[in-house]
């Protein structure tokens, strides 16, 4: 199993990392051990997402973790970064033959195994599933169990991502049922200040040593 697909999967928030948030919040994410970094924003202005992402992307390189552009294919490959794509958001296919064999490119599954057979076949590098619990960020989704979860890590050797409501309380189960990496936007980045955001990141990262 990848080791760089491993571990807390921090999501940045446009709504939620407001008034100078974005980078000391995501540092202080990185600080506290979250692996994989997803640059997640749905504004429509293209020369601050790049900005706001090359940033991002230096800041994942200072930590040695791996940065996911979501949604926006040009964005990933102008910055030679990986990928993650909802049901609705272009070929995978194509993602991959752009992008090519080393990217790293993710795919919703939401509760859908057959969703998951899908995007393996079409070379995606993990599979997300969620969401788990009560979301705020995204409330709606379809809902997945940890069951799911079990039988996903049993047919599949694909890193699996667990989404949906996590927080540190909830997370040991996911985890136990075989999530790779959990995926948390306001479990994180929720938290009144960048030094409780890396309390928190740490709190994640803990619960991934002490279960392997
Ligand atoms: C790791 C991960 N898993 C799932 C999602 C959700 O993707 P999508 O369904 O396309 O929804 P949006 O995030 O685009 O609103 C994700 N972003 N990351
Ligand atoms: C972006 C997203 N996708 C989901 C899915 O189920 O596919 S749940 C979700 C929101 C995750 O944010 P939070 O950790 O705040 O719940
Ligand atoms: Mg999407």
């Amino acid at each position: 199993m990848s080791e760089q697909l491993h571990g807390l999967y921090a999501i940045t928030d446009s709504h939620l990392l407001t008034q100078g948030r974005l980078l000391p919040w995501v540092d202080a994410a990185l600080a506290g051990g979250a692996r994989i970094l997803q640059y997640r924003d749905k504004s429509d202005d293209p020369a601050r997402r790049l900005d706001e992402a090359r940033q991002l992307k230096g800041l994942c390189e200072y930590y040695g973790a791996t940065l996911i552009i979501n949604d926006d294919l040009p964005l990933a490959a102008e910055l030679g970064v990986g990928l993650h794509l909802g049901r609705d958001d272009g070929c995978l296919r194509e993602a991959r033959a752009q992008l090519g064999n080393n990217a790293i490119i993710g795919a919703t599954c939401h509760a859908d195994l057959m969703f998951a057979e899908q995007a393996q076949a079409a070379g995606a590098s993990y599979i997300a599933f969620g969401r788990f619990f009560q979301s705020v960020t995204k409330p709606g989704t379809p809902q997945a169990t940890p069951v799911l979860l079990e039988q996903a890590r049993q047919r599949f050797s694909l890193p699996i991502v667990a989404i949906g409501g996590i927080t540190l309380h909830n997370a040991p189960q996911l985890i136990g049922a075989g999530a790779n990496m959990l995926a948390v936007v306001n479990g994180l980045f929720g938290a009144p200040s960048a030094v409780e955001v890396e309390r928190r990141a740490r709190g994640f990262t803990e619960l991934f040593q002490s279960t392997f």
